[in-house]
């Protein structure tokens, strides 16, 4: 049980009221809720502790994570706790849901260029502060960008983060690296979140990811694998750019710089963040006014796609 908000959030499931659900991932169901006490609408990320037996780790880790945060564009939980053989995560409500939701529902096509030049220079500052704690988020994508009512933007998911700074054992564990936490040694791993950044961009671009209709590859660091992805992204990025709305030379520029197959030669967020391209983001009021204002509420939005896959 952890209590992570400067407000205490009841530990007690009884204090909350769930209505419906908002979002589903591997492991997890994700519903509006409402803390009884404040009388306040929350989200609660509910865990199947019994189907994650396997990565009881990478949940720590994602709680941990989130309790440990402080930044305007990074989801912070309110509390967790544990509830029968569920993990139950309060956090902040965010109306819009996430950008791929977004996406599937309103803009399949993807979004036009002030948009994602406005959501990537948000996901952007919360990697420039996550990388600088030395964390990698390590699955940046468009179902992992949140939006509240009034366009503020949320990197959320720290499932499988990790941490630079931590002991040489759970790195070794997650078959990443092992070494010293030294910056000259860690900065390459942390722009494995710079080509996720660049795929992300894409994503939002197109208005889905490429190959994203293939099954997850089993060796994610395979070198071999990264390589063919690259040059596969690549062309994808290259042939369908044309079809794209976006003409902008700034947006294939920033794309290419991310999606360097040697993570030395990437940019480091912070870098990426002065790129031209971020020039052409807007307030988060405009996102507000562009894609969200008429949408469906988001449990509405959540069971029509649900249907629909
Ligand atoms: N705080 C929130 N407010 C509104 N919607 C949310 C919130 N948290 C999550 N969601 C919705 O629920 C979906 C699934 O949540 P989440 O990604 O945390 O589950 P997950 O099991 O970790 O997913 P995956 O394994 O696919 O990454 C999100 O894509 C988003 O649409």
């Amino acid at each position: 049980m952890e209590h992570v908000s400067e407000k205490k959030f009841p530990v007690d499931p009884k204090d909350y009221k769930l209505y419906e659900e908002i979002g589903d991932g591997v492991s997890a169901t994700v519903y509006r809720a409402l803390c009884i006490p404040y009388n306040e609408v929350v989200a609660i990320k509910v865990l199947d502790l019994e189907k994650c037996n396997n990565d009881l780790d990478g949940i720590r880790r994602e709680v941990k994570t989130m309790s440990l945060i402080n930044h305007p564009n990074l989801l912070h939980a309110h509390c967790s706790f544990t509830s029968d053989m569920s993990l139950w995560v309060v956090m902040p409500y965010f109306s819009g849901g996430s950008c791929l939701h977004i996406m599937k529902y309103a803009h399949p096509e993807g979004f036009e260029e002030p948009v994602i030049a406005t959501l990537l220079r948000e996901v952007l500052k919360a990697l420039v502060y996550l990388h600088g704690q030395g964390h990698i988020h390590r699955d940046v994508k468009a179902g992992n960008i949140l939006i509240d009512a009034n366009g503020d933007v949320k990197l959320a998911d720290f499932g499988v983060s990790a941490c630079m700074f931590d002991t040489g054992d759970r790195q070794r564990s997650r078959n990443t690296f092992v070494g010293t936490p030294c910056w000259s040694i860690t900065y390459p791993f942390l722009r494995a979140d710079i080509w996720s950044f660049g795929i992300t961009a894409l994503e939002l671009a197109h208005g889905h990811a490429p190959f994203s209709k293939h099954p997850p590859m089993k060796t994610k660091d395979s070198p071999r694998f990264i390589l063919v992805f690259e040059i596969d992204a690549r062309c994808y990025f290259l042939s369908d750019v044309v079809k794209l709305k976006i003409s902008l030379q700034s947006f294939k520029e920033m794309v290419a710089a991310c999606l360097v197959k040697d993570p030395k030669k990437r940019p480091s967020s912070e870098k990426l963040l002065k790129h031209n391209f971020f020039k052409n983001g807007r307030t988060n009021e405009y996102l507000a006014r562009t894609i969200l204002d008429g949408l469906a509420p988001l449990g509405e939005r959540f069971r029509e796609l649900k249907v629909i896959v």
